[in-house]
């Protein structure tokens, strides 16, 4: 039931004689209501009395609309990330069988389902890629996790494909999930090319129509490949054959709020589930899915080579101390950048920061512009003129003196994307200069069409956020340079180091992956920090296993389990208070369980950004060396999280394996 308790209800079967199967639709009456159900199970007793008992009002499915091992998976992570499974049901079933829909495919001009594209000429695989495809189809129609750790560019799509081939031949369906910002229509296009199948698409952007239409289609078996974003993976298969979760190490699988899942996780869980093989693949996988391949979990297949003629990129760092930087930009990198475009290449310039310049400040006294509902500040955009907070969206009109000492020499420090833009256009006038970031893509098809430009090879200056840094395959790229590579080396996540390595990684990939060699240059005023040093001497697995021994010696993740309860409320003091509360109760389970051993309990402490959108707030984080204990703790911890009173002002949610901390 769409219900906010953590508990299934009971109801009594109209007759005898009526067939009622687990994961069909149900109406029921609840309270004063009638309301749509998804049946979990028929059983003959319940705790309920008889009398008490209602019976069901209508029955919507004859078949279910959820297979068995769908729904099983359903339930599994309803209780492993601690949400209740109604909102679990109601948050994944399309809107259209929310209530009494029809589960029937109606067309639209508009379709999730893609015809086919005139096939291409599938290339010859080199030895790795051949072994790796070798290996998955073995393991066809039964469960293997395989890692596909091969460097940028090194053809896993390709991989990816030849698998799928298979798969088809087997008259299976295949899953493919992408990161949120690799959803291109590029993408798309590869798959659809390859083979004469309809394609089915899942991803946020769709109407409830289509996202019906196009979960039928999964569900009945009509579409052959689908390929979607996170919540894809809960997509009913008819006959499911092969999931492929592409970049796996994104942030992007993780949802960060309300049912907070690992896409990547819950993958891994149905391929188990439904005896099917599981690919992640990655050119920087995760600290957690090393870990598995290392450990014998997953079967680990590499392709160190790039495909075809391309060279891996050669790196350059280039110091910054000292320097005198013009809008962000040192010499070397802009010598960098006219060379490789004299000869007839492109360059993509690299900042993950959107906007003109991330600090409005006085010269006068040295006042900051601030968002006045979050711990951060304001930062300045062009176009058009205006302050922005990014954490809230609040937008306010440039100060045109200081508010503080009424000066009038207020000017923008650092640089965002839009600064970058200005500043190279300056520069290099005669050469288009190409922003990628959010504000130039906010229109559906306006990514699209940006793409496409490149893609058609004339010498340009990107300049982009990691919006461009991830999946894409630009041919005439040949200099990547990354403006500041420091706001990643001194993060207070403890991830904060993987996701700087993977993000450089990933853009340097982006460099090189045609015929011509491609060079990356890092701006950097900590050039001989350990860890960016490895990286670019050593290569990301060194770097990874070096972190992956940090972490074992102080049992974070992969190695230790972490929950974190945040709670936020608009009372500055309420949220400590409740989490205090928490706590407490955390550790007389602890105690009564046994667990004192077993279970840490940190906090609770403020959240990095502790005011964010006129809320205060705070987190509690718990450690533990084994899931199943923490799991146990967490569950009965959620029973009396329901019941606080205090709960009523404080907004609170558990979050299972955090991807980020803040
Ligand atoms: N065996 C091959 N021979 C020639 N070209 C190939 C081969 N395999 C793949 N390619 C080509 O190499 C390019 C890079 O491949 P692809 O985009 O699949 O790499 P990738 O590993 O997915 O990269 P990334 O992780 O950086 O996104 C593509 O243009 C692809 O068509
Ligand atoms: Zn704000």
């Amino acid at each position: 039931m769409p219900s906010p308790l953590r508990q299934s209800f009971d109801y009594l079967l109209p007759d005898e004689g009526i067939r009622v199967a687990p994961g069909a639709r149900v109406r029921v009456p609840f309270g004063r209501r009638e309301l749509t159900g998804v049946v979990v199970a028929v059983d003959h007793d319940s705790t309920v009395s008889p009398e008490k008992l209602k019976p069901l009002l209508a029955l919507l499915d004859e078949e279910p609309l959820i297979p068995p091992h769908l729904l099983s998976l359903w339930q599994w992570a309803a209780q492993y990330y601690q949400h209740p499974i109604g909102e679990v049901m109601h948050t994944l079933m399309p809107a259209g069988l929310r209530s009494k829909g029809n589960a029937t495919v109606k067309r639209r001009k508009s379709d999730t389902i893609l015809p086919p594209l005139t096939p291409d000429q599938p290339p010859e695989l080199n030895q790795e890629q051949r072994s790796a495809v070798a290996a998955i189809d073995a393991s066809q129609g039964k469960f293997t996790c395989f890692l596909l750790d091969g460097v940028t560019g090194s053809g896993k799509t390709e991989v990816y494909l030849q698998a799928i081939g298979r798969t088809l031949e087997l008259k299976r369906q295949a899953l493919v999930l992408v990161p949120e910002i690799s959803l291109t229509p590029q993408t798309l296009a590869r798959f659809r090319q390859r083979f004469d199948v309809p394609v089915a698409v899942m991803h946020s952007g769709l109407t409830p129509r289509q996202r019906l239409n196009a979960w039928l289609e999964a569900a009945q078996g009509s579409a052959d490949i689908i390929i979607g974003t996170r919540s894809a993976i809960f997509t009913p298969l008819a006959r499911p054959g092969l999931i492929i979760i592409d970049e796996e190490h994104d942030n992007s699988f993780k949802q960060q709020d309300g049912f907070r899942y690992s896409a990547r996780d819950l993958g891994v869980m149905r391929a188990r589930r439904e005896k099917r093989p599981i690919i992640l693949g990655s050119a920087t996988p995760s600290l957690e899915s090393l870990h598995n391949a290392r450990s014998g979990r997953y079967t680990h297949l590499h392709l160190t080579m790039r495909a075809g003629q391309a060279q891996m990129p050669r790196y350059i760092l280039v110091d910054t101390n000292n320097q005198r930087l013009a809008d962000g930009f040192s010499d070397a990198l802009l010598d960098g950048i006219r060379a490789h475009l004299q000869r007839g290449n492109q360059v993509l310039i690299f900042i993950n920061r959107r906007g003109f310049a991330p600090v409005l400040q006085c010269q006068d006294c040295g006042w900051t512009a601030e968002c006045r509902h979050c711990d951060a500040r304001m930062t300045l955009h062009r176009f058009p003129p205006h302050l922005r907070c990014h954490h809230c969206e609040r937008r306010d009109p440039v100060n045109q003196h200081c508010p503080d000492c009424q000066g009038k020499n207020l000017y923008a420090a650092g640089a965002g994307t839009e600064r970058c833009e200005a500043a190279l256009q300056q520069i290099f006038k005669e050469t288009p200069v190409i922003r990628v970031d959010r504000d130039a893509t906010r229109r559906k098809d306006e990514l699209d069409n940006l793409l496409t430009r490149i893609n058609q090879g004339d010498p340009c200056i990107l300049v982009g956020t990691q919006m461009l840094a991830k999946g894409h395959h630009f041919p005439g790229v040949t200099l990547v340079g990354v403006l500041d590579a420091d706001s990643g080396l001194f993060s207070a996540d403890f991830r904060g180091q993987e996701f700087m390595a993977q993000l450089l990684i990933q853009v340097a990939g982006r460099a090189g992956r045609a015929e011509q060699a491609g060079e990356v240059m890092i701006q950097t005023r900590h050039s001989t920090h350990q860890n960016l040093q490895t990286l670019v001497t050593q290569g990301y697995h060194a770097l990874a296993e070096q972190l992956l021994t940090e972490r074992q010696s102080v049992g974070m993740p992969p190695f230790g389990h972490l929950a974190m309860i945040r709670a936020e409320a608009i009372d500055a003091l309420a949220p400590a208070r409740f989490l205090d509360q928490i706590c407490q109760s955390a550790r007389q389970l602890i105690t009564s369980n046994g667990l004192q051993n077993t279970i840490e309990v940190n906090g609770p402490f403020p959240a990095p950004m502790e005011r964010r959108a006129n809320r205060f707030r705070q987190q509690l984080l718990l450690r533990s060396n084994s899931r199943s204990a923490l799991q146990h703790l967490l569950g009965e911890l959620c029973i009396s999280l329901d019941g606080q009173n205090s709960g009523r002002k404080v907004r609170w949610s558990i979050d299972v394996d955090p991807q980020d901390m803040i």
